[in-house]
């Protein structure tokens, strides 16, 4: 690099990345991942689930596409920061509004551009998952041994609650006016079922993706208790993505939770939200090694050996050889055969630890915003 390094990634194991800085200056202490998909960088790094995370994009052109609000998952990015191959160019779309380096630094989130991405996805794929020191600084002054330590130092995921963070404070009602989108994708057009949805570091899309098959949706926060549910009376409970480890984080919804399935209601879960309803039914989740990031990954549907390629973002998985009796495994990971979803027999409760909301991502899994809604369709009887 003939230009003074402006950052440095500053790995557990010691291993050091320079490149060039951009957005915010600063240092950010996390866990690293990659992201295989090629699209969508602005709903990943704003998307709740990434908090206490680096993302690693393995495709090189970032940022070539500028940054418009309708593609926020929440108004912020909340990943720790991002690392890039290419230095982002020009944007090529929605320049007006913003492009990604003022968007992060406007933001307080730090880039770094200029990157081997490869040998980097290669270290996160070895190592799994490093902690991580990423440091922005424009004068490109390091304290390299320091940045080690304090990547050192990080705790790590496991174990960490992060869901009470990113929730939100108070409960509201989805707002077609604030939130759909201009093609009318997520309006209300016949509100037909009530559903309450427990925000755990909830993505816009998915709970536009619910009112696009008419669910009325009142969101409440992560520590509401069966009782709050309750007292609702909604046709249908919805279970949200989330950031940290669903063990930590289910110690006070996985009561809630297993209180409400024991009602009959449909539930319905996505990522974080299916870990947590497995926990609920009996089941183990574990730390995965590197995880799954992206919007590629082949899903096989056991009822019918369907695969559908899917939209992942998942550092813990359940454990399926701990799903008791009566819970079916219903999709499956075709990369690493981990679980990928289940069914209390003849119940309508099911959840899938993909992202069939597809932001960013394919479409195949939309299917199962429609079970959802024929379900308590059918529980009215
Ligand atoms: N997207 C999610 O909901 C992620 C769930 C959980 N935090 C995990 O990393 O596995």
């Amino acid at each position: 690099m003939a230009q003074t390094p402006t950052a440095c990634l500053a790995l557990a194991d010691g291993t050091i990345f320079m490149g060039r800085g951009f957005g915010a200056t600063g240092t950010a202490v996390a866990e690293l991942c990659f992201n295989t998909a090629m699209t969508g960088y602005q709903e990943i790094m704003t998307d709740p689930s990434y908090a206490g995370q680096v993302v690693t994009f393995t495709f090189p052109h970032i940022g070539n596409t500028g940054i418009t609000p309708e593609d926020d998952e929440t108004s912020d990015p909340v990943a720790a920061g991002m690392v890039v191959k290419w230095d982002p160019t020009e944007p090529s779309n929605w320049r007006a509004t913003r492009d990604l380096e003022s968007w992060l630094a406007a933001r307080g989130r730090i880039g770094m551009g200029g990157v081997d991405t490869r040998r980097l996805t290669r270290a996160i794929r070895q190592q799994g998952a490093p902690h991580v020191a990423l440091c922005h600084d424009p004068e490109g002054k390091f304290d390299i041994e320091d940045l080690v330590a304090r990547a050192r130092a990080f705790r790590g995921l496991e174990g960490m609650d992060l869901a009470k963070e990113v929730t939100t404070a108070q409960s509201y009602r989805w707002d077609e006016t604030k939130w759909s989108w201009p093609d009318g994708y997520g309006r209300q057009t016949a509100p037909k079922y009530k559903v309450v949805a427990i925000d755990y570091g909830a993505k816009r899309n998915i709970l536009r993706s619910l009112a696009h098959v008419g669910c009325d949706v009142t969101v409440l926060p992560a520590t509401a208790t069966a009782q709050e549910i309750k007292a609702l009376n909604p046709d249908g409970l919805f279970l949200s993505n989330g950031p940290g480890d669903p063990a930590a984080t289910g110690e006070y919804a996985v009561p809630a939770i297993r209180e409400m399935v024991e009602t009959g209601l449909p539930v319905f879960g996505i990522c974080l939200g299916h870990q947590m309803l497995a926990m609920a039914l009996g089941a183990r989740t574990v730390k995965m090694n590197h995880g799954h990031h992206g919007a590629n990954h082949p899903v096989q549907r056991r009822s019918d050996g369907k695969v559908e390629i899917t939209s992942m973002n998942h550092g813990f998985t359940v454990d399926a050889q701990t799903l008791p009796a009566g819970v079916e495994e219903t999709h499956v990971s075709l990369f690493d055969g981990s679980n990928c979803g289940i069914r209390l027999s003849g119940r309508p409760v099911f959840s899938v630890q993909y992202h069939p909301e597809a932001s960013p991502g394919p479409h195949d899994s939309a299917y199962l915003f429609d079970d959802f809604a024929a379900a308590m369709e059918a529980a009215r009887g």
